[in-house]
C-alpha cells in the first residue's frame, strides 16, 4: 500500500489550526487551501521532467526544465472537495477540472453519486482526486471506479485526513492508487466520523448548519 502521510511542519501546524472547535468558516477554508496546495507539491513529486533549451536574459542560450507533458486533470468531490480546488490549482493552473459529485448517506453511510463532468482525454491524464475527508473509504472508492471506468490509469488521491479503516478499504480495492494525507487519525466513531478529525468539512466549508 502506498501512504504518504506528510508530516512536513507547515502541514502539521496547519492541520492543527483546523481541528480547533468554533473555527470561521473563513479560516477553515484559507487553510483546506493552503494545505490543497502543500500536498499537491508532495503528490507531483515524481512528475518527469524534460530538458529544453530557450533564451536566457543575457542573450545565452541555456538548459531549463519543464515538465514532461503531463495532462493533469484535478477531480474535485463534492461538495467538500470543492474547498482544496484553489488551492491545488494554484500550483496546476493549467489542469483541467473534472468534478464529481457523491454525498454519504447519513444513516447507511453509503456513498451516492449525483453528477460527473469529466475533462476530455481522462483516459491519458494523470487525475488528483481531493477531497478533504476519507472516512469508510466508500466516496473515494466509487469515485475511483468511476474514473478507471473512464480509462483513467494515473490517479493519486489527496485528502486532508483519513481513518485507518478508509485506507484499508480504498487500498484492498485500489492497491495501486497512491493516497497523500496531512494525516492519518485514529478510529471512526458511531456514526462515521473521523476521530479526532474535522468534524464535518462540507458544512465548514461552505458555512452551512
Ligand atoms: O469515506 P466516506 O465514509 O465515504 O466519507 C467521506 C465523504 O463524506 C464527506 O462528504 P459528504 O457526504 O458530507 O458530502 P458533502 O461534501 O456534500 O458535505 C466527505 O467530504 C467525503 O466525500
Ligand atoms: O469525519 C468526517 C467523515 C465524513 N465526512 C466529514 O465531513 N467528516
Ligand atoms: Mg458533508
Amino acid at each position: 500500500m502506498t501512504l504518504h502521510v506528510i508530516d512536513h511542519p507547515l502541514i502539521q501546524h496547519k492541520l492543527g489550526l483546523m481541528r480547533e472547535a468554533g473555527i470561521s468558516t473563513k479560516s477553515f477554508r484559507e487553510l483546506a487551501n493552503e494545505l490543497g496546495n502543500l500536498l499537491t507539491y508532495e503528490a507531483t513529486k515524481d512528475f518527469a521532467l524534460v530538458e529544453q533549451e530557450i533564451e536566457g536574459w543575457d542573450g545565452a542560450r541555456i538548459k531549463v526544465q519543464r515538465i514532461k507533458g503531463k495532462k493533469v486533470t484535478v477531480v474535485p468531490i463534492l461538495r467538500a472537495g470543492l474547498g482544496m480546488l484553489d488551492g491545488v490549482l494554484s500550483s496546476l493552473p493549467a489542469a483541467k477540472v473534472s468534478v464529481v459529485g457523491l454525498y454519504r448517506n447519513e444513516e447507511t453511510l453509503e456513498p451516492v453519486a449525483y453528477f460527473e463532468k469529466l475533462a476530455g482525454e481522462i483516459d491519458n491524464r494523470t487525475a488528483l482526486v481531493i477531497d478533504p475527508m476519507l472516512a469508510t473509504g466508500g466516496t473515494m472508492i466509487a469515485t475511483l471506479d468511476m474514473l478507471k471506468a473512464k480509462g483513467c490509469t494515473d490517479i493519486r488521491v489527496l485528502v486532508l485526513v483519513a481513518a485507518p479503516e478508509g485506507v484499508e478499504k480504498v487500498t484492498a480495492v485500489h492497491p495501486e492508487v497512491p493516497i497523500y494525507t496531512a494525516a492519518l487519525d485514529d478510529h471512526l466513531n458511531e456514526h462515521g466520523y473521523i476521530v479526532p478529525g474535522l468534524g464535518d468539512a462540507g458544512d465548514k466549508i461552505f458555512g452551512t448548519r
